[in-house]
């Protein structure tokens, strides 16, 4: 195991009920003047967003809101989210809604302590000064709620480009799992791929004797094995959309990632796709993670046979390892298409004729390879691409 360093302060309330004490936790984390920020109709629609302005009311607590951030989510609202913080001397950022409201509120309060542009946080400059942000989440998904991160589209170009950096870890978190019940089958699923591959691009790792974070990865993937076809059955089922909302923010705030190498070629490569078609990053994902486990597993089978055999309870075949882990990924291929997510690119509108612009669109050379796991080329991720133009 690698020596790693890990502080991870956001405060989660958990729970039915949990919004109703949003402004005191504000309060609590120092808020005097709030910027409310969310999408669009989902917050208004459950009746969220009226319990938090009601809330800020109750506690005096003086707030403006921008609405309107898209699914990957743009530059352009961010510049007027810095903007009018600045001129209302907001001091607190309060995303409601999933990972798109929050990287927004995220970008923002980077951009309001910044003199420069704040793309240059998306261009590889680390943030080490933000606003406090407090989030309310709505889909299990993007583990924003508990990450250092952020990932913001700039329309200039399309490219869709993530910052990071510890400021960006929210001060507080409500987590209602009731709010998830509204999600439509395939945002659910999208969220759970996402989750999923969050876990994926830690899992895969050249680092020995993790065996602890391992474990952590088997265990969020069993989970979300297990509950997300119940979810899919029975939206309201509170438990199961209880578990999955948990196991999102344990795959993404790190604690599965510590001490060990991480991978995060899917992502890039699926960005790509989520930028030229715009769309959800999740279903990006389960297009693109089979196919590049397909690529990746005849370089580097190690990983593949443990994942098959742990994750997806497939009994290994000592003297064929690489049918195990074949089987491996088609067990996770299929799960993926039983939930309802594409695994093809036609299936998610995306076309053979883009492959190479998109894989040169990424800014990868031969001295700034993709992943760990593997080291990837241009080459190699075109290789990808057309790897999921078909799912055998
Ligand atoms: N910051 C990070 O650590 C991180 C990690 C992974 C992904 N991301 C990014 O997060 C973004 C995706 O975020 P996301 O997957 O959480 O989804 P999202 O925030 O984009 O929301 C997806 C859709 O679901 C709707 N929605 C949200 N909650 C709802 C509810 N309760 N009922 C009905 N509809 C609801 C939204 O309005 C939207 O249309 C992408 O841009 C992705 O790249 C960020």
């Amino acid at each position: 195991m690698n020596n790693f360093t890990f502080y991870s302060p956001t405060y989660f309330a958990f729970g039915k009920n949990t919004e109703k004490d949003a402004a005191k936790y504000v309060k609590r984390f120092g808020g005097t003047k709030v910027l409310i920020h969310y999408g669009g109709g989902s917050v208004k629609k459950s009746g969220l967003y009226d319990t938090v302005v009601n809330a800020l009311n109750a506690e005096a607590i003086p707030f403006v809101e921008l609405g309107g951030v898209k699914p990957n989510p743009r530059s352009g609202l961010v510049y007027e989210g810095i903007d009018l913080c600045r001129k209302e001397n907001v001091d607190f950022i309060l995303a409601i809604g999933g990972g798109s409201a929050i990287d927004s509120a995220k970008a923002i309060a980077a951009g309001v302590k910044y003199d420069g542009d704040f793309w240059d946080f998306y261009s590889g400059k680390e943030v080490t000064k933000a606003l406090p942000v407090g989030t309310i989440l709505t889909i299990a998904a993007a583990g924003s709620e508990g990450s250092p991160n952020s990932v913001i589209t700039k329309e200039e170009g399309m490219l869709k480009r993530g910052a990071a950096g510890e400021p960006l870890r929210p001060v507080f978190s409500i987590l209602n799992p009731e709010f998830t019940c509204t999600l439509p089958p395939y945002q659910t699923a999208a969220g759970a791929t996402d989750i999923m591959v969050h876990v994926i691009e830690r899992y895969f790792t050249n680092t020995k004797e993790v065996e602890i974070t391992d474990r952590l990865c088997e265990a969020v993937l069993k989970t979300m094995i297990k509950e997300t076809p119940r979810v899919i059955a029975d939206p309201n089922h509170y438990d199961a959309r209880a578990n999955i909302m948990w196991a999102g923010m344990i795959a993404h705030n790190n604690i599965c990632g510590v001490g060990r190498e991480q991978d995060w070629s899917s992502h890039g490569i699926e960005h790509e796709l989520s930028a030229f078609y715009d769309v959800a990053h999740g279903a990006g994902l389960a297009v693109i993670t089979p196919a590049w486990m397909k690529f990746v597993m005849k370089k580097n089978m190690n990983k593949f046979v443990q994942f098959a055999n742990r994750v997806w309870d497939v009994d290994i075949d000592f003297e064929h390892p690489e049918a195990t882990a074949y089987e491996g990924i088609y067990r996770f291929q299929r799960f993926l298409k039983l939930i309802g997510m594409p695994t093809t690119f036609a299936e998610l509108g995306a076309k053979e004729e883009d492959i190479k612009a998109m894989a040169s669109h990424m800014g990868i050379s031969e001295d700034n390879l993709l992943g760990s796991y593997v080291k990837l080329n241009v080459d190699d991720i075109e290789a990808i691409y057309r790897l999921a133009l078909s799912d055998n």
